[in-house]
């Protein structure tokens, strides 16, 4: 397994770019998520890692091999790169067994029957289809006929792991099961992974990092809960988790981790990003944007700030109510509450946490 690393790789496609100045560095053993709306470039930065595509510049490497760099004229072929890759169309052979399927790739390499059989037999049972080994991929759940896919990859000792939306085509139910069963083979395998998604509830469930793309950039690279409790632009604080990006215009800095907004008649305590707190004049430029998550603000009789409730919604042991403070239609809250409320109910709200940014942020990219 190695450790990956992207400087400044751009790809265009035409006049297109589909990747824009990317650089990433990925260690050992670390299980990154490639997470952005359709058509942000994740596909294309996969295809890149893999060698189908060559990058227009930037340099690519591997465990600290360049593998691509268009100035010295560096291009390594998928082959030699030895990266495993598992597509959303699992890629079987319906005419040959299980086992040989995952062993097709050593046959290819000329591997003795003795070595082969032991490989097989190692990389079924890491993937729990150790009893399937005799039976046809026709015979298989979608869900096991992408973990054969995930064993053939294993079975080459690749690199890395290279996953391409491999839970697409697999229903609501079984994507939950295959979560785990990727997360058990991850901590098995202790694999290098980085993993294309559109799905943010799916790279926050499984990824050590997600690397949130637009546009072919990357906005922000961080732990999922940093992601969800920091985000470093109003993208991100959209893309990823539910809740609300509110613009606030007075923001009073109490240092540089914490500050106060006005919202409504209140003043409510929040973070503040520490770039936003450097950069003070944008602070009262009107830039500034309130993130709030609907745990964050819940209805309390008590509470000062008052607002009317919109819309609610019975999630399951708590209700999730919309809630406008004063006139502005830019200041509705997500909120969640105890009991249900009447469209239209005055209610008190205690808001626990916030996070305040530069809604400007990134937005020239
Ligand atoms: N071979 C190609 N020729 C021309 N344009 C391409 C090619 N491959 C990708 N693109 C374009 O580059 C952009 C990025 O595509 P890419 O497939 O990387 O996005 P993605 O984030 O993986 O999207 P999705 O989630 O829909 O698969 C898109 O606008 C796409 O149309």
């Amino acid at each position: 397994m190695a450790d990956i690393n992207l400087s400044r790789i751009t790809k265009s496609f035409g006049d297109y770019r589909a990747v824009n100045q990317v650089s990433l560095d990925i260690a050992d053993g670390e299980f990154v998520a490639l997470l952005g709306p359709s058509g942000c470039g994740k596909t294309t930065l996969l295809r890149l890692l893999a060698g189908f595509e060559e990058p227009d510049g930037g340099v690519i490497s591997l465990g600290g091999q360049v593998v691509a760099d268009p100035q010295s004229n560096i291009m390594v072929t998928p082959e030699m790169r030895n990266l495993g890759i598992v597509f959303q169309s699992y890629a079987l052979w319906p005419h040959m067994s299980v086992a040989r399927n995952v062993g097709y790739p050593l046959e290819v390499r000329g591997l003795g029957r003795a070595e082969r059989d032991h490989k097989i037999k190692a990389a079924l049972d890491t993937v729990a289809l150790g009893p399937y080994a005799d039976r046809s991929p026709t015979e298989l759940s979608g869900g096991q006929r992408q973990r054969v896919a995930l064993a053939r990859c294993l079975v080459m000792e690749p690199r890395a792991v290279l996953l391409d939306e491999p839970l697409a085509n697999l229903d609501v139910h079984l994507r939950e099961t295959m979560q785990q069963a990727f997360l058990d083979f991850h901590r098995r395998t202790g694999a290098t992974m980085i993993y294309v998604t559109h799905d943010q509830a799916e790279a926050m469930a499984m990824a050590d990092r997600i690397a949130v793309m637009d546009k072919g950039h990357i906005r922000q690279m961080a732990a999922p809960e940093t992601l969800y409790r920091e985000p470093a632009d109003l993208m991100v604080a959209g893309f990823v988790g539910a809740g609300a990006v509110l613009p606030i215009s007075n923001v009073s800095i109490t240092d540089d981790r914490t500050c106060s907004v006005r919202l409504g008649d209140t003043d409510v305590a929040a973070r503040i990003c520490p770039n936003f707190v450097r950069n003070r004049a944008a602070a009262h430029a009107g830039q500034a944007g309130l993130c709030l998550r609907p745990e964050d603000v819940w209805v309390d009789d008590a509470g000062a700030l008052r607002g009317s409730v919109e819309d609610c919604v019975y999630l399951g042991g708590r209700f999730r109510l919309s809630v406008r403070i004063g006139q502005d239609r830019d200041h509705v809250l997500p909120v969640y509450a105890n009991r249900r409320a009447r469209i239209g109910e005055n209610v008190g709200l205690k808001v626990s946490d916030g996070w305040v940014f530069d809604r400007m942020q990134g937005e020239a990219a």
